[in-house]
């Protein structure tokens, strides 16, 4: 029996890391643990309770306004008293996120190894995104074994000198857990006009507070006023960088839906109904492609290019006139829509959790 234990630490970990520790508990040489730090606490916990997974250890993290270097220290130390109760015989760890990277190091200090899951996504911009580049780079360099999600993460693995035996190439775990939820019967839970298209969109990225984010609700304002036969969907991210910006564009629209960030389960819902996606978060971009949704990327870069060189997503930052005239166009022209929505899934088919735990079983049995 191996000890594995698996760290979460925010919502998108918990979407990615859900559907390998599902698998690794049908094992039945795996003793799987679950750790959640819960850098983010409430949107963590619906995710897991959704999956039905209870964490063996919490370590509840989170204070508010919480800066990177105490959320670091505190970390630290915690990982060092549970490496030692748990003594587990390999670590997996999701992403890119403080949590991560600490755990990474904890686990060198400790002589543990770690599985990368999510391993390769590159900037190669150590400024942006801040901090999660050096967070993957620094977590890369410690890991023992790489899952990368497509061939182009491989080939950054590489470049940053990780040898090829230890990378293996597995698809994204993203679209394992998509491909489950969307089959359940799914409840969005807002009810909007059955006849309408419906435009879905989040943004709530560190990069665009402030002038880049005035821009695109401007932008979304426009198009709502342009289209009244099309209705928008915006769950709004509770900071107030973002929220109070939106509220005071958005808010008095009859075609504009604000509400609370969705549970997991409403918002692939939400995915499914819609005709067209505005986002700048990075699980979202690995999402819609898989379920055929054109994507427009409120982002200037992306450490995602493969399903923008696949045609499915477009890159259109925060500019307004950019952002006005793409959305119009996917919506107005049938011939640049379709071509858009051609349900070509670059990061995944769904059993990337099997191939993880194939790797491992061979590995340390
Ligand atoms: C620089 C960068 O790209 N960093 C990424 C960023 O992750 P992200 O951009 O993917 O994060 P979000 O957009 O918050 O989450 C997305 C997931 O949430 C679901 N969702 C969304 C809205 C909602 O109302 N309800 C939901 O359930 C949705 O289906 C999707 O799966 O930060 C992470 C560290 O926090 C990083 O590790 C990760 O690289």
């Amino acid at each position: 029996m191996k000890n594995i234990l698996c760290v979460v630490g925010t919502r998108p970990e918990a979407i990615k890391m859900a559907p390998v520790i599902l698998e690794l508990r049908k094992q039945p040489w795996a003793n799987v643990r679950v750790l959640a730090t819960a850098q983010h606490r409430q949107m963590l916990d619906q995710v897991l309770s959704f999956f039905d997974i209870q964490p063996d250890i919490d370590l509840n993290i989170m204070r508010p306004n919480q800066a990177l270097t105490e959320l670091t220290a505190r970390l630290l130390l915690e990982l060092d008293a549970v490496l030692k109760a748990e003594k587990p015989d390999v670590v997996l760890v999701q992403g890119d996120t403080t949590t991560v990277m600490t755990v990474a190091l904890a686990c060198f200090y400790h002589r543990i190894p770690i599985g990368h899951v999510e391993a390769g996504l590159r900037t190669w911009d150590m400024q942006n995104p801040f901090p999660e580049e050096a967070n993957r780079v620094i977590a890369g360099k410690l890991a023992r074994w790489h899952f990368a999600p497509t061939e182009g993460s491989r080939q950054n693995l590489l470049k940053d000198g990780i040898a090829d035996s230890d990378i293996i190439v597995t698809g994204n775990t993203v679209v394992d857990a998509l491909l489950a939820t969307a089959q359940r019967d799914l409840d969005l839970g807002i009810t909007l006009p059955a006849d309408k298209r419906m435009v879905l969109v989040t943004s709530h990225r560190r990069e665009n507070f402030g002038a880049p984010f005035r821009n695109i609700c401007r932008a979304l304002q426009t198009l709502a006023q342009n289209n009244p036969d099309v209705q928008f969907l915006y769950p709004v991210h509770p900071n107030p960088n973002v929220k109070d910006v939106a509220y005071e564009y958005l808010a008095h629209i009859p075609n504009v839906t604000l509400c609370e960030p969705l549970d997991y389960a409403p918002f692939v819902a939400a995915m499914k109904r819609a005709y067209l996606i505005l986002t700048d978060s990075g699980g979202v971009q690995e999402e819609a492609p898989a379920l055929g949704k054109p994507v427009l990327v409120l982002r200037e870069e992306t450490e995602r290019p493969e399903a923008v060189e696949e045609g499915v997503v477009k890159l259109v930052g925060s500019d307004y006139d950019r952002i006005v005239a793409e959305a119009q166009r996917l919506l107005d022209d049938e011939a640049a829509y379709k071509a858009m929505a051609r349900g070509v899934s670059p990061y995944g088919d769904g059993h990337a959790s099997e191939r993880i735990g194939r790797l491992l079983q061979e590995q340390l049995l």
